[in-house]
């Protein structure tokens, strides 16, 4: 192993020189590729020395890893051989310039707020605070409670907000009820006091602020990091609050932002190959988090108190580097107290605790709060549950119910003024962080990627604020039936705010209960959130690797220019064009669309999801490691709840763009077709395009594929393919995929502490059935059978009738994915009706939708996956399987399995 500290890099400043060092150490043990270490170095040290340098940092790998040298050489050699106008022309092209001088208004068409907002993250406190004077709360009944006194009296104010907030918990309860299952049981709602409730409160210029990880307002102060683990380029942004103290009271709080290395690292978008990667790695996200920084920052400023930025250094791996930068600024203020908010991402919490059990061994107080999530991952339970229709959103919402844990809490008020130390600690200014930095061409010029997405928010808490309230005025009474609509605002579009914690989950879900209409749908996202969270604390590789074993060896296509064509909008299906449109130039779509364009992206143009959730988290400005992650597993067919639907990239519109408006708006070279042919402009009359001004291949690109069906079959095919291949991850009585589980699902499902003899081996995997596609099952069976014959054709066509839509809407209530599952019973209905018509046979028996809901012994397809735990190397039932057995049989849970099981 070479020593990556004796790299030299005569010309760059100490700050680039540890920036690349670093990066070529994670390319040494191989968490990052070549390409984006060199893609680093152009962002960091620039063209020109890049140019200068690049070849001497690299050359000790020419002795010690000749094959590593000689990648990074010719990645170096092609890079340079470029000449500037194919990067110009790259530039234009992905920056879809064409369309720079439409007005982009923001997604959901709110009027646009110039200006900044700001987020923050992280509080330093020192002792003896005015507790009355801050609001922070913890209610928590802690044997620290004196301690920890000040921080409850700070955030909860007054001993009326307390009350008040008492009472808004139980009218809370009393409104989460869930309807569906018919319980007066708080669904997903812990009971008693909150778990924590940091520096919440503050009323700030007369706004009322509210909980989250960049607000001063009710909740949690805190971060969360955002940080993508993944080979290619670990970014993140990392906050934390800290609050320092030397008594039992804080005197002064000190609100922290710490960012390690890897935050600065800075891809071009036109480094690589002339091919279009990413906008940069996390580029949207990150710029998201600059400007609401830079919001938060003024917020604290007035109320007279400042938020510090610190970059993590020192020696050591990164959890040394941030404990390094603690300890220092702990000596330096002479705090005794350090709280934070929990991050959940397993390989962030690992290091939390690193560094939270080091602090606390050298005698200071440490401190962690919850408050991204209404629930912690990590206490979520199984048990008295069972796993049958595990990855469902119903399955987790029963664990919440039958688990509640500590309660979920209550907003409060944002602090009106927080004390302040003599002296504040040296931070580095914001824009130090590189956070959003812009690209620049190899003549120095910037290429400002972001113009249009900063045109389309406001970055502040009020900006959240605002857009919460004109959700409850507005487009909550259209949200359970039209919340699919692209071309209106029926959904909140709060993901960023929430995503950085600008608005706590907490507050919003507190303020749907209080609307007048509560949509439980909406309700219900909150849940999803935390599912998302549950799952990757469950499976720590969710962003990289399927869940389902056979899917891993997919055929996947490798085609170059189809994902550039779907990454700029330029594949010829106006719906997928627009919705990737308007993500590039909002970094926003709505969850509708995303479907949408996930279902192209796999089941029309094979390529693998990863990509995908690539291109969303460097593009979407709420992009999110465990939901993304999660729902492009569910999307790529191998996460647990994989959907069991594919949306038509033609007749989806028919739900979501029912007049055009929405492709009118972003492919405005189509603006003159008519409703009924915009989104197929193929179908147009040669005379009717040029009337448009519709000229193929030159104003509107043409289909990068045309035959849907045939690429359809292809992919149920290679699924099929796949099965059969791993058949020992197939359950031959159900036909479900099994997916080995976790080993804390193991314990909780075996109750393994308390169970005589049931122990769960090392290197023992447990098998267990999960829902699986109607149609994969079927095609199991003739695995060269084209899609349309396949009777459980999973493609939707959109909603059609007034009649479906109410009875969508009802289902929706329930959840989302049970309205597509209805509309593909309706749809096989209608093939069996055909086909018994055309056979001569007797009508079938009606009501089949809603009883494939449950298990039949009739039909196989339909049998509810269970909780048998298999042990993989015998394949026999596990005896203790038997109580699992019984946990799920559980009469409490047996509706809502069915559902679970379905979808
Ligand atoms: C392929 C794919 C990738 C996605 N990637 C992300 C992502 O990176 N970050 C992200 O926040 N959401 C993601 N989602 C979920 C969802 O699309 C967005 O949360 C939603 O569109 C945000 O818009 P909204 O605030 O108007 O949502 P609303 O419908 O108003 O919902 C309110 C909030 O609930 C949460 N929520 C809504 N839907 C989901 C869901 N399916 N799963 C988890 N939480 C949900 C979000 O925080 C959202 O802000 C993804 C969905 C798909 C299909």
């Amino acid at each position: 192993m070479i020593s990556v500290a004796a790299l030299q890099m005569p010309h760059s400043s100490a700050g680039d020189q540890a920036a690349v060092r670093q990066m070529l150490r994670e390319v040494l043990v191989g968490r990052e590729d070549p390409e984006g270490f060199f893609a680093m170095c152009v962002s960091i040290l620039g063209h020109q020395e890049t140019r200068s340098q690049f070849l001497s940092i690299i050359k000790p790998l020419s002795t010690a890893n000749i094959r590593l040298h000689s990648v990074l050489s010719s990645i170096y050699q092609e890079y340079f051989s470029k000449t500037e106008d194919d990067e110009l022309e790259l530039a234009l092209a992905l920056s879809l310039l064409e369309m720079k001088d439409q007005q982009i208004s923001t997604p959901n068409q709110l009027p646009p707020h110039p200006g900044v907002g700001g987020n923050a993250s992280c509080v330093l406190r020192n002792s003896n605070a005015k507790s009355q004077e801050n609001g922070c709360t913890q209610q928590e009944d802690v044997p620290g409670r004196e301690k920890s006194a000040f921080v409850a009296q700070s955030m909860s104010g007054s001993k009326e907000n307390f009350q008040e907030n008492q009472t808004y918990k139980s009218t809370y309860a009393e409104v989460v009820d869930n309807k569906s299952h018919g319980t007066s049981q708080p669904l997903y709602v812990p009971d008693s006091s909150t778990s924590f409730s940091m520096p919440n409160t503050a009323s700030v210029s007369g706004q009322v602020m509210k909980e989250g990880d960049l607000n001063l307002s009710k909740k949690p102060r805190c971060s969360k990091n955002r940080r993508q683990r993944r080979k290619a380029a670990a970014q993140q942004i990392r906050h934390h609050l800290f609050y320092f103290g030397s008594g039992e009271t804080l005197d002064s709080v000190i609100t922290l932002l710490l960012s390690d290395v890897l935050s600065w690292v800075h891809l071009s978008f036109l480094s690589l190959f002339g091919v279009l990667r990413r906008r940069r790695v996390q580029g949207s996200p990150l710029l998201w988090g600059e400007l609401a920084l830079s919001c938060f920052c003024a917020s604290l400023e007035r109320i007279g108190s400042h938020l510090i930025f610190l970059k993590a250094s020192g020696e050591g791996n990164e959890d040394g580097s941030s404990l390094h930068t603690l300890k220092t600024l702990i000596k330096e203020t002479g705090a005794q107290t350090v709280m934070a908010n929990a991050l959940y991402e397993p390989w962030l919490k690992e290091r939390d605790d690193v560094v939270f059990s080091a602090l606390h061994k050298e005698g200071v107080e440490c401190k962690m709060f919850h408050s991204y999530c209404l629930r912690d991952p990590f206490s979520v339970s199984t048990e008295g549950v069972g796993l049958r229709g595990i990855g469902s959103v119903s399955h987790f919402m029963n664990c919440c119910r039958q688990n509640p844990g500590a309660s979920i809490g209550v907003p409060l008020d944002p602090p009106v003024s927080l004390p302040s130390p003599t002296c504040w600690p040296q931070g580095v200014p914001l824009d130090m962080l590189g956070l959003a930095r812009m690209p620049r061409r190899k003549d120095g010029t910037i290429i400002d990627w972001a113009e249009n997405i900063r045109k389309s928010w406001d970055f502040s808490e009020d900006g959240a604020h605002a857009r919460l309230e004109a959700f409850l005025h507005d487009g909550v009474y259209r949200y359970e039936k039209e919340s699919g609509r692209a071309d209106a605002p029926n959904t909140s579009c709060l993901s960023p705010y929430l995503h950085f914690g600008q608005l706590s989950p907490r507050w919003l879900l507190w303020d749907a209960k209080g609307a007048r209409c509560r949509p439980p749908k909406f309700q219900r996202k909150l849940a999803w959130r935390d599912l998302a969270y549950w799952q990757l604390t469950l499976f720590p590789d969710l962003p990289w690797e399927s869940l389902r074993p056979p899917y891993k060896a997919l055929r996947w296509s490798t085609d170059c220019r189809h994902l550039k064509a779907w990454q700029k909008g330029k594949t010829g299906y106006p719906l997928v064009d627009a919705a990737m449109r308007q993500l590039w130039l909002t970094g926003w779509m709505n969850n509708y669309m995303r479907h949408v364009v996930a279902s192209f992206l796999i089941a029309y143009l094979h390529l693998p999801w990863q990509e995908g959730y690539r291109w969303f988290q460097d593009t979407l400005v709420d992009a999110d490691v465990a939901i993304d992650a999660m729902m492009w597993q569910n999307g790529g067919m191998c996460g647990l709840d994989h959907w069991n639907f594919v949306m038509h990239p033609v007749d989806a519109a028919m739900t979501c763009d029912p007049y055009g408006s929405y492709v009118r708006k972003w492919c405005p070279e189509l603006a003159d077709l008519p409703d009924e042919l915009i989104h197929k402009p193929w179908k147009c009359p040669a005379s009717m395009l040029r009337r448009a001004g519709v000229v193929f291949g030159q104003t509107y690109p043409e289909r990068i594929v045309t035959n849907l069906e045939e690429q359809r079959s292809k992919s149920l095919q290679d699924v099929a393919l796949v099965r059969k291949q791993f058949q020992q991850y197939v359950d031959k009585r159900s036909g479900c995929d099994l997916v080995p589980l976790p080993k804390r699902l193991v314990s909780e499902a075996l109750g393994v502490s308390h169970w005589d003899g049931a122990v769960v081996t090392e290197g023992k995997q447990f098998l267990l059935p999960v829902i699986t596609r109607m149609e994969f099952k079927h095609q199991l069976e003739d695995p060269d059978a084209d899609a349309a014959s396949n009777p459980y054709n999973a493609v939707l066509k959109g909603y059609v009738s007034r009649k479906r839509d109410e009875t969508i809407a009802f289902l929706n209530e329930t959840d989302f994915t049970a309205s597509v599952m209805y509309e593909g019973a309706r749809r096989q209905e209608r093939l069996e009706r055909d086909y018994r018509r055309m056979e001569g046979l007797p009508p079938a028996p009606s009501n089949r939708g809603r009883a494939r809901r449950t298990p039949t012994a009739k039909d196989k397809f339909s049998v509810v996956p269970g909780a048998s735990l298999r042990g993989e190397s015998s394949g026999e039932r596990v005896s203790k399987g038997q109580t699992v057995e019984k946990l799920e049989e559980n009469e409490r849970n047996k509706a809502q399995a069915a559902i679970s099981a379905a979808i």
